[in-house]
């Protein structure tokens, strides 16, 4: 297929677009570079430095009389909990308002399929885990209540004008496939960070909370491997009908709370890391484990990297290969 992916200079999209272009799709990339680096951006893939926003019509050419694209990979977006409590308009805007630029231009080009990154964060806190596809969608942050928008405007985009659309709603994604990565300019998410320590970028690790109700009183979440979660984008592309919307849980189903992360950590790189304790951060859940039987059953999905020592033997193999390339380390 020939697709357009938002986002490809990013952690998940660009790990998306080379498993892309390893199974012989045309990959182009529109990517603003707002938390992204060109050089991230796989070699095989055509890259267009711009807002999806600003560009959406031309490039999928609405109004052109015959799609140009066979399908869409919406991963640009706007995605920090914390900075959305804060800065929300950045999320209503970047995320609300771009998507929807982003559906019009999609319908005005007949552009058949549209897999989006939609997120855990639009459950809120669960009243039970694991948490399934049927749950209520109560968010915790605008974050989470942004991408609960885009998923109702993408059903009612499905139903009415006969788009093939899938929402993977993702958990913690870690780890590192085909040298693609976490290299964020601004870092804020917690196996990089805790990373950082180790490769002496970074003092210590402050642990967000230590009075949830959880078994060492920090916060619980699912970690999933990104090569596992772009598995799933693969067979979200193929098993997509026309006119339907299908929202899909993935993670690894199993939760693990931010100490329990700092000693896999610690046990993969050999090396002892500082933690230090302090208040819980605004937005955030307590517990948030996926229950991804739905996409296992529909889109026989199988996560084959569910070892939390894996996925963080992969990011930290990933970051050390990094050397001047780090934004880390040139802060
Ligand atoms: N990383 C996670 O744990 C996680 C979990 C759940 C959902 N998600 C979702 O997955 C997607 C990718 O996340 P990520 O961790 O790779 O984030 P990221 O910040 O590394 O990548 C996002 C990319 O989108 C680009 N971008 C942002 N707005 C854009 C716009 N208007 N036009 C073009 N490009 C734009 C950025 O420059 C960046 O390259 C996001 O939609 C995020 O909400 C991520
Ligand atoms: O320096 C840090 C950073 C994080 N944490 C904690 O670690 C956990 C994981 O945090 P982080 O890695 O920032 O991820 P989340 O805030 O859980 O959000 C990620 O996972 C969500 C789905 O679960 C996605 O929606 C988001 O896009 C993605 O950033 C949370 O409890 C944080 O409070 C710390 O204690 N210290």
């Amino acid at each position: 297929m020939r697709l357009l992916v938002t986002g490809g200079a990013g952690y998940v999209g660009s790990v998306c677009s080379t498993v892309l272009l390893e199974n012989g799709h045309d990959v182009v990339v529109v990517d603003d570079l707002s938390t992204g680096n060109a050089d991230a951006v796989p070699s095989g893939a055509e890259f267009i430095h711009a807002d999806i926003a600003d560009v959406a019509a031309e490039v999928l050419g609405a109004g052109s009389g015959s799609p140009r694209f066979d399908g869409v990979l919406h991963f640009g977006a706007q995605s920090l909990v914390g900075e959305s409590v804060e800065f929300p308009e950045k999320y209503w805007q970047g995320n609300v308002v771009t998507t929807l630029a982003l559906l019009e231009a999609m319908r005005l080009s007949g552009t058949p399929r549209l897999v989006f990154s939609s997120t855990a964060a639009t459950y809120g806190e669960p009243e039970q885990v694991p948490i399934t596809e049927d749950a209520p969608t109560r968010p915790t942050n605008p974050y989470g209540a942004s991408k609960l928008a885009i998923d109702h405007a993408i059903s009612s985009y499905a139903h009415a004008h006969d788009l093939a659309a899938t929402s993977l709603r993702y958990f913690n994604v870690a780890g590192a496939y085909g040298g693609a990565g976490e290299n964020r300019v601004v870092e804020t998410h917690l196996i990089p960070l805790v990373l950082q320590v180790a490769l002496g970028q970074r003092e210590r690790i402050s642990v967000f909370g230590t009075d949830w109700p959880t078994k060492d009183g920090t916060a619980i979440r699912d970690y999933i491997h990104v090569k596992d979660l772009a598995d799933a984008h693969m067979l979200a592309l193929s098993k997509a009908t026309a006119g339907s919307h299908r929202i899909y849980n993935l993670g690894s189903g199993e939760g693990f709370t931010v100490r329990e992360v700092i000693s896999s950590c610690e046990r993969i790189t050999g090396l002892p890391i500082s933690g230090a304790d302090a208040p819980r951060r605004a937005g955030d859940p307590a517990v948030l484990i996926a229950s991804s039987a739905r996409a296992i059953d529909e889109l026989g999905w199988k996560p084959e990297h569910t070892d939390l020592d894996e996925i963080v033997a992969d990011a930290w193999e990933f970051m050390r290969n990094l050397g001047d390339r780090a934004h880390a380390a040139r802060r």
